[in-house]
């Protein structure tokens, strides 16, 4: 095996950290143990790009345990953790990547991986997806298909095939219940905090924290905001999601209203320029301003650099703008996933990884398995309700089955009052 890491002798370290992960992802755990017996992925190399910390490289040695050759990247320059891919390397696994890659940094290291001609892509984000269609169209014809384990990947995957563009099926690993329902809510949700509050050492009770976008990430922010005792503002652009919000008890403005009352202002919607211009002339001093959305476009930094007379990194991940007239306004993770990429962005909680990383290692399973049509698949109900038994025995809980009386009063038409 071979590697391209920061420093290899942080691998005893990062080890402790995956040992640890590894008590908290039972249901992973498992499926490794099925996969060391029954090996499906002999002669079968994975690619993956995703964030590299203690989790992901579990679910490397997840995709080794059932015999594939196994080449891991990171999916954004500055969510990599150091000890975790020095682990990775000794352990087994191809690993290519360092916290703080510059943009070219990244794509050789997603290049690297290719080398490798991987029959199964495990992507987050798309951008390897999107990069064998563009440079390493070479490499189509061996690929069985890809994984994508986020939300904007998958619309831009779709906008893709509707393009005709796509030449190889994906599956759409966010849209599973068993992923979205806890992973963007819960785990955005606590990560986002975990992250910031690390980072900044502030207070949440009593300030006025504003959320843009209430779907899955948004409404998990919005509610972990409202536990900590924020006073929270939503924005949104869907009537319906808007109303939501309103009934969940938050306040709902347009964007340029709720600048003007926010302490702190997250993003979440994997949408461009959501906050840019004159947003930043109304808001108050001192307000921190992240994005756990996709990429670091949700924020406009060109414009807040645009219209500040200074900005300098007072803290590795802080960097405070000094608008004209005095205000002071702080950007997190250079507007980049804080909860991964801020200096304290530990990824999501390891429980919720647990459930997202089942489904993407039985996805590329049955991606294997199964002959599917170039296009953007629904992962299997079954593949959900398997996860979601797995994760309630893990937790030693039990739940009830129907009686056969109740589902034949279920599917009856014909019972009224
Ligand atoms: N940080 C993480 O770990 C993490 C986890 C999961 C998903 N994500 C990313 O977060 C983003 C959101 O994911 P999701 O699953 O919540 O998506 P979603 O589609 O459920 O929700 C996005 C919401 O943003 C709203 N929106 C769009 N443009 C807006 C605007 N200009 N102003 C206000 N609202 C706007 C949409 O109407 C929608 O309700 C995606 O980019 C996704 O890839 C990040
Ligand atoms: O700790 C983590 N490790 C790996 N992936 C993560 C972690 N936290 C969140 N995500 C994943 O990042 C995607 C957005 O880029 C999300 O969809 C989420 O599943
Ligand atoms: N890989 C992308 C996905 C964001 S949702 C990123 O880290 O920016």
């Amino acid at each position: 095996m071979s590697y391209n890491v920061k420093d290899i002798s942080l691998a005893p370290q990062g080890k402790k950290k995956i040992e640890w992960v590894q008590r908290h992802m039972p249901v992973l755990e498992h499926i490794k143990s099925k996969f060391e017996e029954e090996k499906p992925f002999e002669g079968i190399t994975i690619g993956s790009c995703l964030h590299l910390e203690p989790k992901t490289i579990n679910l490397g040695l997840t995709f080794l345990a059932g015999g594939a050759e196994v080449v891991m990247t990171g999916c954004n320059p500055l969510s990599t953790q150091d000890d975790a891919t020095a682990a990775g390397a000794e352990m087994g696994l191809n690993m290519y990547g360092w916290r703080g890659e510059t943009n070219e940094e990244y794509y050789e290291n997603l290049n690297k991986v290719l080398d490798y001609e991987p029959d199964i892509i495990i992507d987050d984000g798309a951008d390897m997806i999107f990069l064998i269609h563009r440079e390493r169209q070479e490499l189509l014809s061996k690929i069985k298909g890809a994984c994508e384990e986020t939300t904007t990947g998958i619309h831009r995957l779709k906008a893709m095939h509707k393009d005709k563009a796509l030449k190889f099926p994906v599956m759409a690993v966010n849209d599973s219940y068993m992923k979205y329902l806890f992973d963007n809510r819960y785990g955005t949700g606590q990560s986002t905090f975990d992250s910031i509050m690390g980072s900044t050492n502030v207070l949440i009770a009593g300030k006025t924290i504003v959320v843009c976008g209430y779907g899955w990430c948004g409404r998990g922010i919005a509610m972990r905001a409202n536990g900590l005792g924020a006073n929270v503002i939503v924005t949104e652009v869907d009537p319906i999601r808007a109303l939501e919000a309103r009934m969940d008890g938050y306040r709902v403005m347009k964007i340029r209203e709720a600048v003007k009352h926010a302490d702190m202002l997250l993003t979440a919607t994997g949408d461009v320029d959501v906050v840019s211009g004159d947003d930043f002339k109304y808001m108050k001093d001192g307000c921190i301003l992240a994005n756990s959305g996709h990429f670091n476009v949700e924020i406009n930094k060109e414009d807040l650099q645009a219209m500040a007379k200074t900005h300098e990194n007072i803290k590795p991940d802080i960097e405070e703008f000094v608008m004209a007239d005095g205000r002071k306004l702080y950007l997190m993770a250079d507007g980049r996933l804080v909860n991964l990429a801020g200096d304290r962005g530990q990824g999501h909680p390891a429980e919720i990884m647990d459930m997202s990383f089942a489904m993407q290692s039985l996805s590329a399973k049955y991606l294997l398995e199964n002959e599917l049509e170039v296009g953007v698949h629904k992962t299997p109900d079954e593949t959900d309700i398997k996860v979601a038994n797995l994760k309630l025995k893990a937790m030693g809980i039990e739940i009830d089955s129907l009686s056969k009386k109740q589902i034949d009063y279920l599917d009856d038409w014909e019972v009224g009052t």
